[in-house]
């Protein structure tokens, strides 16, 4: 079978399941299992498939059928210009969050940061790639996402700036207090009563622990807003992810007096998604 007839039944085959993009996730697997770009793909459509590869090939289709996120099928996921290696344990990056690195680095300046809940290694890895002198934490407490932001920072040769740390208790990292310059976080906040809810795609693969922020999406905030307000030192940012209106309303008013907020920011859809304080001295 020529390369452009198969492309052109996975693309029916993910239209019929009700696959968003599905000319774009089928020439992801094509490429990826082809080990080419999409330009060498657009410009061979008229040869034949690799008849070797073609079992992997129907074996990604079946796959992402199922609902499997692409991102685990492929083992990558792109996040501004890196890619990271991405499967079953760690959420799979998602464009918001670069809203959530973009301003920490436009706040943070100077003292080692911490990355609570660090899944892929995604925000870590980032704030050290674009800061070559810069150290800091990566706390996660699900061992098998650890694994993959080990993965990650090892493969960009970022290990030795970065101590990664299996904790789930905030309370149990061994911190100076003021000692840090930035917390940065993008923790579980989906509510738990909305959980139901999610696209198959994310409900049955990614890991609940990545996901579920309890009653309102605010459990993980009640710890992390008053242990970083202690753990910063005066001058440094505490910057975090979280989803909507209802949500920032509610960690204005959770923040405590010694944390001045300094930045409100929605996502390109418009809805509030990342909030930054500034520790007082
Ligand atoms: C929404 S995901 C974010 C992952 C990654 N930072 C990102 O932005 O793609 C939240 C992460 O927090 C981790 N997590 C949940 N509870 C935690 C806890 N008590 N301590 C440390 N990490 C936790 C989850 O395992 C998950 O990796």
């Amino acid at each position: 079978m020529d390369i452009g007839s198969l492309r052109r039944s996975f693309v029916l085959e993910l239209a019929s399941a009700g696959i968003d993009r599905p000319l774009h996730e089928a020439d992801l697997l094509l490429c990826e299992i082809l080990r080419r770009d999409r330009g060498f793909l657009l410009a061979h459509l008229d040869e034949t498939f690799p008849p070797s590869d073609l079992d992997r090939a129907r074996e990604g289709l079946l796959r992402r059928l199922g609902r499997e996120p692409m991102a685990y099928i492929l083992g990558r996921a792109s996040f501004g210009d890196l890619d990271l290696r991405v499967g079953p344990g760690c959420l799979v990056p998602r464009p918001e969050t670069e809203i959530l690195v973009e301003t920490s680095l436009s706040l943070w300046s100077e003292g080692p940061f911490l990355d609570w809940g660090t899944g892929s290694g995604v925000i870590a890895l980032s704030l050290l790639h674009s800061r070559p002198e810069a150290e800091g934490f990566a706390v996660e407490a699900e061992p098998s996402a650890l694994r993959w932001a080990w993965a990650n920072l090892k493969e960009y040769g970022l290990l030795s700036r970065c101590v990664l740390l299996h904790e789930a208790r905030l309370d149990a990292l061994s911190l100076k207090e003021g000692s840090l310059g930035l917390v940065v976080s993008n923790p579980p906040y989906i509510p738990t009563e909305d959980l139901k809810d999610l696209m198959d795609d994310v409900r049955l693969y990614e890991p609940s622990r990545a996901l579920d922020g309890g009653s309102g999406g605010l459990d993980p905030y009640r710890g992390l807003l008053p242990w970083a307000a202690r753990a910063l030192r005066p001058g440094g940012f505490l910057v975090v992810e979280h989803g909507g209106e209802a949500q920032r309303k509610a960690l204005l008013e959770m923040a405590s007096p010694s944390l001045e907020n300094v930045a409100q920011i929605d996502d390109l859809a418009g809805r509030p998604r990342v909030l930054a304080w500034k520790r007082l001295s």
